[in-house]
């Protein structure tokens, strides 16, 4: 049995007070609630350590939102798989659009830290996605397998997340048909790549997900869970998503 995982992308937020009102909300729930959906937060390298220490003994995993390809040396200002390892990190958000966009990541470089960070036992989450004139012209499928060919590994060990550009973060949210259609294309690409094992890889999707619409999101097939930006940081909103999410356990 399954229900959809649910990952909070915090992005460049969250100073101390705020973390700690964000954790401390998610664990009133734990105690309230009992064996409810996979959650993960994944606030900035800054409140890992905190965040990990509020989180241990509860069902929460812990999550990064990026990391460099080698484990040490001459990187100021970077992070290495070793060091989220050793703190107790458990996933890494790699190839997010906003860093391919904001630090001009590629493909060949995605693929280099998702196999860094397999290498140190840290799950990848992917995130490939089109932009809106892609959309507009309708070369996402295109944009999208070139991501999945480019950016995972031979061995991939990690999860995959659908996030259409033109709807993070802006209220858009791409509709039912195309996600369905995206992850089944998805799903399609890792099962030539993977064969038997391309079937087990979780697909998630991300993109203005929020308590209004993530019942029909959840209720994509295939869908393994949603990756979420701005309702992570509203501890209220958030635990509705996880609520929701128990109205879709899957066998
Ligand atoms: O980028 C996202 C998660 O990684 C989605 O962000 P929003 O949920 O704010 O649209």
């Amino acid at each position: 049995m399954s229900s959809p995982i649910i990952i909070g992308n915090w992005k460049m937020n969250g100073l101390t007070q705020e973390a700690k009102h964000i954790v401390s909300t998610l664990l009133t729930y734990a105690t309230n609630h009992h064996n409810f959906a996979k959650t993960v937060v994944c606030p900035p390298f800054t409140q890992l350590q905190l965040v990990k220490e509020m989180i241990e003994s509860s069902p929460f995993g812990l999550g990064a939102q990026d990391c460099h390809f080698e484990d040490k040396g001459a990187h100021t200002g970077d992070i290495s798989p070793a060091m989220l390892q050793d703190i107790g990190v458990k996933y890494v958000v790699l190839g997010h659009s906003e860093r391919r966009k904001d630090h001009q990541e590629s493909d060949q470089l995605v693929l280099k830290k998702t196999i860094a960070a397999q290498n140190k036992g840290l799950l990848p989450v992917v995130c490939i996605g089109e932009t809106k004139q892609e959309r507009e012209t309708n070369q996402q499928e295109k944009i999208v397998e070139a991501q999945l060919k480019g950016s995972l590994p031979q061995n991939f060990n990690g999860l995959v997340a659908y996030e259409p550009i033109w709807a993070i973060g802006t209220g858009l949210t791409a509709n039912n048909d195309q996600i369905s259609e995206m992850i089944q294309f998805i799903r399609k690409k890792l099962v030539a790549q993977y064969g038997e094992n391309g079937k087990k890889i979780s697909i998630l999707y991300g993109g203005s997900v929020k308590p209004g619409n993530v019942r029909d999101i959840y209720a994509t097939p295939e869908l393994g869970g949603v990756l979420v930006g701005g309702v992570s940081i509203v501890p209220d909103d958030f635990i509705k998503l996880i609520d929701i999410a128990q109205e879709f356990i899957r066998s």
